[in-house]
């Protein structure tokens, strides 16, 4: 696997989707970086927009590129908006990844997500799992645009020599999290039901499906971190999983979640509502042999976006 640093002072560097979890993570762990952070605003480019995501990169030449924009939500997001995340999560890949090649870019990283690995692929999931078997179907669009972002990050690779680089990002959560009551992960669904129960003396809450499936979470800030280490340590055609290297069932979690707002009352599950994939444990022994360990437990985490929510605007 190849290891090559690539130095990214001075660089001007794209975040594209800088206002969304991800994105706002790694304009905080550039900061560091001694580098020029170039962001445009949805309002003013549309990355769905063609003509306009190349003008603007024939104006203003990002040397590096970090693709976090995408249409992105929870599992009855993915289920129920199924035209839009796959229109919209392929436009943007496309019209980013081609317009980087066209503008010289010399790295751009793409962010998949661990939903390309197959509904019931052997546990942990590695990287060579892609296309193995039956997607999970409820995020099956979703996932179809995200490998077909990560196959074309491979092609230009392959075709022109760009250095495009694809990760697959477990389950995230911490601060700038989406809190839709219906459209949000799970990590800032309970984090959102539970205080607000708390906050209203209500007796119980729901907790989607039966609590039996397995996830993995990584915190958002260790998640940008690794970002920036496989940027500047990683070149090569093959994905790497970030993930935090442990999971938990759902009924486990919300027990957690429940802790860290101190809701006392009870759980119940809402079998009605879509379990979606049984487990995806990432398995992280190729990031771990390129020397990044996540390093926030989940407990800690919890608690970090909690007060995240609690202080958002
Ligand atoms: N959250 C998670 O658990 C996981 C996320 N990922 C991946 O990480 C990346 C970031 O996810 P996350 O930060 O959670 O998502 P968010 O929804 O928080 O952020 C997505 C960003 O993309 C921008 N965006 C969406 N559509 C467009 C568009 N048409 N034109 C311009 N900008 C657009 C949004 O802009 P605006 O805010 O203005 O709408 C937002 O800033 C995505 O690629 C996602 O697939 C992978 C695995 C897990
Ligand atoms: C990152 C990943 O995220 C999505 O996949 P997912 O991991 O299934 O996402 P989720 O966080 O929405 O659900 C995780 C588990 O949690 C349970 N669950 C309980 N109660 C709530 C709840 O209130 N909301 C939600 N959303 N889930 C709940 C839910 O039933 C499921 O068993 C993909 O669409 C795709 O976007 C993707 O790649």
């Amino acid at each position: 696997m190849n290891s090559v640093p690539f130095d990214l002072t001075g660089k001007r560097v794209y975040v594209a989707g800088h206002r969304g979890m991800v994105g706002s993570a790694l304009v905080r762990r550039l900061a560091r970086e001694g580098v020029t952070i170039v962001t445009v605003d949805r309002n003013d480019i549309d990355l769905r927009n063609q003509a306009a995501v190349f003008d603007w990169f024939a104006k203003v030449k990002p040397q590096v590129v970090f693709l976090a924009a995408a249409k992105v939500g929870g599992i009855l997001a993915n289920d129920t908006l199924r035209a839009d995340f796959i229109y919209d999560n392929i436009a943007i890949a496309t019209n980013v990844i081609h317009a980087a090649h066209r503008n010289g870019a010399e790295k751009l990283m793409f962010l998949g997500s661990s939903c390309i690995y197959p509904q019931l692929a052997p546990q942990p999931l590695r990287e060579d799992m892609v296309l193995t078997g039956p997607l999970e179907p409820t995020n099956e669009p979703y996932a179809v645009a995200k490998i077909a972002g990560i196959k074309m990050a491979e092609a230009y690779r392959s075709q022109y020599g760009n250095d495009f680089i694809s990760v697959m990002p477990t389950n995230l959560y911490g601060p700038g999290d989406n809190y839709h009551p219906e459209h949000s992960h799970v990590v800032a669904a309970l984090i959102r039901r539970f205080h607000e129960a708390k906050a209203a003396g209500v007796k119980s809450v729901s907790v989607w499906g039966t609590g039996t499936p397995r996830r993995e979470f990584l915190y958002v800030d260790d998640m940008a971190d690794a970002c920036v280490y496989l940027m500047r340590v990683y070149s090569g055609a093959g994905l790497i999983n970030i993930g935090a290297g442990k999971d938990i069932t759902i009924a486990e979690f919300a027990r957690l979640v429940a802790d860290v707002v101190h809701y006392r009352g009870e759980i119940i599950f809402e079998p009605s509502k879509p379990d979606g994939t049984p487990r995806k444990l990432l398995d992280v022994g190729r990031l771990e042999e390129l020397g990044w360990r996540a390093r926030t437990s989940l407990a800690d985490g919890l608690k970090q976006a909690y007060q995240a929510y609690l202080t958002r605007r």
